[in-house]
């Protein structure tokens, strides 16, 4: 059973087509990012799963259960840590808690959660005073009450310092190994690529890309490029490289010195290459497209070579 299953989901508003014929599914367990530009229609996909939003067509069902007819019992069994939701003011960490743990039925320690989420001195002070990080750690906490079968999590990162966005990865894989499934919105590529199983890009309201992030990249770079750390640089050489089919197209760094080799075969044919023509390689680096890239190439047409 797939833990989403979104069937030719449409939604307008008025005139704005904020998603269009888009279809796609989320394995039970998975980690799958969900990628997009601004207003590509990530929080109106959300919504809908949640049944926060109505689509004007098409069908979605959440962990085996359809999104508008049973949505209280999808609730039940998700945990949403929803993009811009402010905590209360006057209302302290551990009743937040209490609130998220009765509506849930659930009986999980509040101070286990702050301690897990960072914040373990928290639990008695009103939210009116927290910051930025420490709502958004909260809101974690919340999100996770009752070891949720699915983890929403829309743009977890923002607010959170370099030691909470990793910690916040340490807590999506710690969940995932317990067997839920995440369905993780963001902007950050470095957190996208450390904890998802597979990748989806919307653009203008439409998946034009769905794969693992290796995938991604290969279906984008249009080769691999080589720094080789050689002992020299030899004019004769480096045209003898040029010359080879599966090479198109050789820079020399003086500092190194290195060759910049950019290919579409094998590395190791290069690097035989390189040392049948006398130089000795001390050193080599293999640079693929990294995930900005590949959102980049998705998201603005723009060809992609890695650098
Ligand atoms: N309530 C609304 N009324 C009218 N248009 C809306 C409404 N909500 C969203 N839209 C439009 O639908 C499109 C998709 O918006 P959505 O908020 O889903 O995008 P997003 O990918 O979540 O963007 P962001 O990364 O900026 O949060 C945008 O063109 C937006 O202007």
């Amino acid at each position: 059973m797939a833990a989403i299953e979104a069937t030719a989901l449409t939604k307008s508003y008025g005139r704005t087509l904020a998603l269009e014929d888009l279809s796609f599914e989320v394995g039970e367990g998975e980690v799958f990012g969900f990628l997009g530009p601004n207003g590509a229609g990530k929080s109106t996909t959300i919504n809908v799963l949640l049944d926060f939003i109505r689509p004007t067509a098409g069908e979605v069902s959440v962990l085996g259960m359809d999104a508008q007819a049973r949505s209280r019992d999808i609730r039940k069994r998700t945990g949403v840590l929803p993009e811009g939701f402010e905590t209360y003011d006057r209302l302290t960490g551990r009743q937040h808690l209490e609130f998220a743990l009765n509506s849930k039925n659930a009986d999980d320690d509040p101070d286990e959660l702050l301690e897990r989420v960072g914040i373990p001195d928290a639990a008695d002070k009103k939210a009116g005073g927290y910051s930025k990080g420490m709502s958004q750690r909260l809101m974690l906490a919340m999100a996770l009450v009752g070891e949720p079968d699915l983890l929403i999590l829309d743009e977890p990162s923002t607010g959170l310092d370099p030691n909470g966005a990793r910690e916040m990865r340490e807590i999506v894989l710690e969940e995932a190994d317990r067997g839920a499934t995440i369905f993780f919105s963001s902007h950050i590529m470095e957190q996208v690529e450390a904890v998802c199983d597979r990748v989806g890009i919307l653009k203008d309201g439409q998946m034009v890309a769905v794969d693992t992030v290796k995938g991604l990249r290969d279906s984008v770079s249009t080769g691999t490029t080589l720094r080789i750390t050689v002992d020299r640089i030899d004019n004769g050489a480096v045209n003898n490289i040029r010359a080879m089919p599966e090479v198109t197209a050789v820079r020399t760094d003086e500092s190194g010195p290195s060759l910049i080799v950019e290919c579409n075969g094998s590395k190791t044919t290069v690097l035989n290459e390189i040392e049948q023509q006398g130089l000795e390689v001390r050193d080599f680096q293999t640079k693929e497209a990294s995930l900005e890239d590949v959102f980049q190439s998705y998201t603005t047409g723009r060809e992609v070579r890695a650098q």
